[in-house]
């Protein structure tokens, strides 16, 4: 379904993941994460390396199921679990509704990521999720996935980022909007959209993840991939 979420004028509400997000979701993300194909191909890619046979993989803030569709299909490892988690009950519901007769060994669970508990797990994925949870929970929640994986399992999160260089973060984010620009947005929904997620997406800078990552245990984490201000973190424990 087409995103026609922002074309009228604002109602200044915050962002959130409802059933009228839901349904639109998959064109929504296409639309404004630059990269976004080429980063679930890139989880892809990993679990080749970093899965395990007989372990859990997770996968954080599922919404409508592409990650956990993409590793369920790519999987070449034995008796795994995949464990798609979203605190979203409209987000669920369509997960549930794409995996039907798909994969049978995807669990949907509707939950919060702060609140359960990771077990033997070798592969865990944040993709363009941690940058919803608060950020003084950030470090907890990292912190709490370490634990959780198996040695030589692999964390993978990607972020929009910002720099802390003022000229580099204007010149990333002109041609973030012209990304969105060339596929279809108006310059209304545009300006609609960043209001309504200003408080609710905030964006850490690369050195933060870094230093996030090394602080939870993770000595060894790379950026993986990066498309405009949209990067991919793989951290392997
Ligand atoms: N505390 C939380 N607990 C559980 N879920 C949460 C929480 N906070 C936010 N979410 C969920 O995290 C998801 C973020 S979208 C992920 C895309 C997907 N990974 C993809 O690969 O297509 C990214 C985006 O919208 O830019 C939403 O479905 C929220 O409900
Ligand atoms: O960062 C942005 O400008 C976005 O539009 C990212 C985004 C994509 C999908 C849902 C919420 C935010």
């Amino acid at each position: 379904m087409h995103d026609t979420i922002f074309t009228k004028e604002n109602n200044l509400v915050d962002f959130t993941f409802d059933a009228q997000v839901a349904d639109v979701f998959d064109d929504m993300v296409k639309r404004s994460v630059p990269g976004y194909q080429s980063m679930i191909e890139m989880i892809s890619l990993s679990i080749k390396t970093y899965g395990q046979d007989n372990t859990n993989y997770y996968d954080l803030g599922a919404s409508t199921g592409t990650t956990s569709i993409a590793l369920g299909i790519n999987n070449p490892h034995s008796n795994n679990q995949i464990i798609a988690l979203d605190n979203s009950p409209d987000m669920v519901k369509k997960c549930q509704q794409n995996l039907t007769g798909k994969i049978d060994n995807i669990d949907v669970v509707c939950g919060d990521i702060l609140d359960i508990k990771f077990e033997n797990a070798s592969i865990i994925v944040l993709n363009l999720t941690l940058q919803f949870i608060t950020p003084s929970n950030r470090q907890t929640l990292i912190n709490k996935i370490y634990k959780g994986l198996n040695t030589n399992g692999a964390l993978i999160v990607s972020e929009k980022i910002h720099f802390d260089n003022k000229k580099k973060q204007k010149q990333i984010t002109k041609l973030h909007l012209d990304f969105k620009r060339a596929n279809g947005y108006s310059e209304l929904e545009i300006a609609n959209k960043r209001q309504s997620i200003e408080n609710v997406l905030i964006t850490d800078s690369k050195q933060t993840h870094f230093k996030r990552f090394n602080t939870a245990g993770f000595k060894n984490s790379i950026c993986h991939f990066q498309c405009l201000n949209f990067a991919s973190f793989l951290a392997v424990k």
